[in-house]
């Protein structure tokens, strides 16, 4: 019998590539399958061993039959699947596949969003719809852009799932000489301050787009950490550490780094991009965007104080002008 693990990744964005060369970087025995809708892509990787799209520098060391765009067959190659397409198309991405499909293997979440309609996290999303329990559920998560991953930049990544030893057992197959792992339980905190650190990097982006400096960008990150404090302890009130990586520690990186794709699309509407032309000029996704109309739909529910992410939806759903709506922010911080 073949007990090699085998890791299906779905997605092929920069996130995902980063995930394929980590998984093929570690040593532990194992066979990596790879789903893309691209199918020019596709035939890239298998000629040219590099994905044209992202992260172009990666090597792929994979066979060419383990990529595919045919989805089915790669879900049913692995045991581990790790998601990895924008939340806003997951449910694209899955059309065909049903629980059935996904009964019995365990599904890693590398997702930092929210389902758009539905407004739910991946874990309560794949639970409801695909059945997936949460014993049989991991979230990828922590700051780490995939551009350094690239690079080999050391990293941190954090591993939550309701069962820590199928966590230390997913975080035993992508650990590398530049990948250090973390596991946790808290799959809620892990979640959410993924999804709301990508809406305080928007804000981060608009307010650098508009003028204000590093002195206000602080205030606004120590505002934006306690903020998501106090949602999170109200959705999922457990004893949590705020300070940890994965959740201060994601929110600094795409607060501040040059690689955020929320930031960079901030900083456009900032500097005045509509929102289409910000995302037409990225081609890359800023899962904040989706997020944050779904959290404004969520939090009708929790009623949470949380004037920034109110700011950032005023600015990009009600069209308010980031100027002034950012000056009635600055009036509630502290
Ligand atoms: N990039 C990073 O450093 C990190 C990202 N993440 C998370 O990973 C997830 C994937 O993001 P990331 O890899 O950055 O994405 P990218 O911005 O790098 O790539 C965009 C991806 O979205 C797909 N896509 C774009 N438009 C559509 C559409 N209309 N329908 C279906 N698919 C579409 C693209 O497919 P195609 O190429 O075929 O257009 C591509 O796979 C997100 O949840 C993100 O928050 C988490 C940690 C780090
Ligand atoms: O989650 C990330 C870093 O941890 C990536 O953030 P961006 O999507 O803003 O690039």
């Amino acid at each position: 019998m073949d007990t090699r693990n085998k890791i299906a990744v779905i997605g092929g964005g920069s996130w995902a590539t980063a995930n394929i060369k980590m998984l093929a970087d570690n040593t532990a025995e194992k066979e990596i399958f790879w789903w893309m809708r691209n199918a020019d892509a596709v035939g890239h990787i298998r000629e040219f061993n590099h994905n044209p799209n992202y992260l172009s520098s990666v090597e792929i060391r994979l066979p060419k039959h383990h990529i595919s765009t045919d989805i089915k067959h790669i879900i049913s190659a692995a045991d581990f699947i790790v998601l990895n397409v924008p939340a806003a198309f997951l449910k694209e991405a899955l059309t065909g596949i049903t629980p059935a499909d996904l009964q019995g293997k365990f599904i890693v979440s590398a997702i930092k969003g929210i389902v758009p309609d539905e407004n739910q996290i991946m874990g309560e999303f794949l639970n409801q719809h695909y059945h997936i329990p949460f014993a049989h559920f991991l979230v990828l998560s922590g700051p780490c852009h995939a551009e350094e991953v690239a690079l080999e930049k050391l990293s941190y990544l954090t591993i939550a799932s309701g069962d820590l030893e199928l966590a230390a057992r997913f975080a035993g197959l992508i650990s590398t000489r530049y990948i250090r792992t973390i596991v946790s339980d808290d799959i809620y905190g892990t979640e959410w301050a993924a999804v709301l650190k990508n809406i305080y990097a928007i804000a981060s982006g608009i307010c650098h787009g508009i003028g204000y400096g590093d002195n206000f960008q602080a205030v606004l990150i120590s505002n934006a950490i306690r903020e998501l404090e106090r949602f999170v302890a109200v959705v999922h009130p457990i004893n949590r550490d705020i300070k940890e990586s994965a959740y201060l520690g994601d929110l600094l990186v795409t607060a501040y780094s040059q690689f955020s794709r929320n930031r960079t699309f901030g900083n456009m509407i900032g500097k005045g991009y509509t929102v289409k032309s910000a995302q037409l000029e990225m081609n890359m996704i800023a899962e904040g965007y989706y997020a944050v109309n779904c959290l404004h739909q969520v939090n009708k529910q929790y009623k949470v104080n949380m004037p920034i992410c109110e700011a950032v939806y005023a600015i990009l759903y009600k069209k308010k002008a980031p100027v002034p709506q950012m000056q009635h922010l600055a009036g509630q911080l502290s």
